[in-house]
């Protein structure tokens, strides 16, 4: 993830000044060193990050830190406010109709981009439609065709024409009943002035709502002669950023919207249509600083709720009542699989991305991930009544499952052993009133910026959930 580097090294000096209430002069400069180095690693360009550090030194050092606050609580707010400042709003993309044209070098993920962005807008109940004018790479058709079909949207392209103006408005006139029109452009391998006519060209016939420059979140300085380019050409109104998945930088993106004046709409964060998030900067910004991204985790999690309801014998209402078998288990397993890699998940989490999770082994998430998938193939060799009933599967019963499956018994145990441990958690949550429930969320929302935020996951985590 972007900048990855800066929220455990921040969280290392912060946790420093733990039992302080006030900040002396070298705090501050400590502080906002550990902000310079990160920043400047991850490709930022140094003006920014000049007068971001420049900002925080002279809050901290200056504003009256509120009655009660640590002194560790009072910097990381004004590190948090600055930063999501620095990072400026989200692209503004209302729920409406409209059309979006992508611009970006070859490779960049705009072929990419387009179907996720068409996959997001039907999510959020819209009809959208890709157009894709890219005749210069071959593939590119094929591509972009195959992943709409993924996403399960509209999609126009001509694999015979070689003029890209042309499918541009055959496109928009096929797309008519679509409510997003996402035109996807060819890329070229650097800034050519063949790639801007061409553009400029696309941009006079569709005329769009909104032009997003798709970057590839390794790009570095290169980003600041690009976004120049393509914003005298067609006007930037937004950054997508991609494949965050694979890279700690990403600081050019931010020289993009800088140089164009725009602001971040979408973060790319792997190779399928699903790996797509609208930007948000004050969620993003906590998940970098270590505390955590709460309403990306409530999406992820409606989101896996939502393709897995549909399916049969999954009734939550039974499970409020008490009844909670394996096969429940099953389906929450399911879920937890639709939510993406675990550790992406875990990130989300407040407290546990600083705590927790940089203390487990780099391997932990994959051994959970096999256990899960061990567990999977275990209840395959089970029968419906031992699904709905797991307590009545005594020694025979677990030498004939661990047999049928080619698992060692130790593993049918362990899931049974998962089982009653989420049963336990699922009790304690029932007896929790809403006043309860309300208090844990809050806790879980303040996050305590690191360590301490682990007390508000006690109940959904302690309980040993699918993490294992
Ligand atoms: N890991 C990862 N890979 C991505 C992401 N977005 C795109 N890619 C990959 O990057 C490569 C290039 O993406 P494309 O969408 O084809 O790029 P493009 O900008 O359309 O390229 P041209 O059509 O040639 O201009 C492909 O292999 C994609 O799978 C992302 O967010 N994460």
């Amino acid at each position: 993830m972007v900048l990855d580097d800066l929220g455990s090294s921040l969280r290392g000096t912060l946790n420093r000044l733990q039992g302080k209430t006030r900040l002396d002069a070298d705090d501050v400069e400590e502080v906002v060193r550990e902000i310079q180095r990160s920043l400047i690693q991850a490709d930022v360009e140094i003006s920014l990050v000049m007068d971001l550090s420049d900002r925080i030194e002279d809050r901290a050092l200056n504003e009256e830190p509120p009655g009660g606050t640590t002194a560790r609580d009072f910097v990381l707010r004004i590190v948090y406010e600055e930063m999501v400042d620095l990072v400026g709003e989200s692209t503004d993309l209302p729920l409406e109709s409209q059309t979006i044209l992508l611009a970006g070098l070859q490779g960049s993920g705009k072929t990419t981009t387009a179907a996720k962005m068409a996959w997001w807008f039907s999510k959020k109940g819209l009809r959208p439609a890709v157009i894709q004018t890219d005749t210069f790479r071959p593939g590119a058709y094929d591509q972009s065709k195959q992943m709409a079909e993924r996403a399960e949207v509209t999609f126009y392209g001509d694999p015979d024409s070689d003029d890209p103006v042309e499918i541009a408005r055959e496109g928009l006139e096929a797309a008519d009943e679509a409510e997003v029109k996402i035109v996807d452009t060819a890329g070229r391998h650097a800034l050519e002035d063949d790639l801007i006519d061409e553009i400029r060209a696309i941009d006079d016939v569709v005329q769009p709502d909104r032009s997003l420059l798709v970057m590839d979140a390794a790009i570095g300085q290169g980003a600041k002669d690009q976004a120049r380019r393509f914003e005298d050409a067609i006007g930037i109104d937004g950054v997508v950023i991609t494949k965050l998945d694979g890279t700690a930088k990403g600081g050019g993106a931010l020289t993009a919207v800088n140089e164009t004046d725009s602001s971040i709409a979408f973060l790319g964060t792997g190779e399928t249509v699903q790996d797509v998030e609208r930007f948000e900067p004050n969620g993003f910004i906590s998940r970098l600083l270590g505390m955590g991204d709460l309403k990306q985790l409530a999406e992820r999690v409606e989101r896996a709720m939502e393709t897995t309801d549909d399916e049969e014998d999954w009734d939550p209402e039974e499970i409020l009542q008490g009844q909670f078998t394996l096969k429940d288990m099953r389906h929450q397993m399911d879920a937890m699989n639709k939510m993406g890699p675990l550790d992406q998940v875990l990130d989300m989490i407040p407290g546990l991305g600083g705590g927790l999770k940089d203390q487990l082994p780099d391997d932990a998430m994959d051994v959970t991930q096999d256990r899960m998938r061990s567990f999977d193939i275990v209840m395959d060799s089970m029968t419906d009544s031992e699904l709905e009933n797991p307590r009545s599967v005594g020694a025979s019963q677990t030498r004939r499952i661990a047999r049928g499956s080619g698992q060692p018994e130790e593993r049918v145990r362990e899931l049974l052993e998962q089982h009653r441990m989420m049963e336990r958690t699922l009790k304690q949550f029932q007896g929790m009133g809403d006043a309860d429930m309300q208090r844990m969320m809050k806790r879980m929302e303040q996050g305590d910026g690191g360590g301490g935020g682990m007390g508000g996951m006690g109940g959904m985590g302690g309980g040993g959930g699918p993490f294992g």
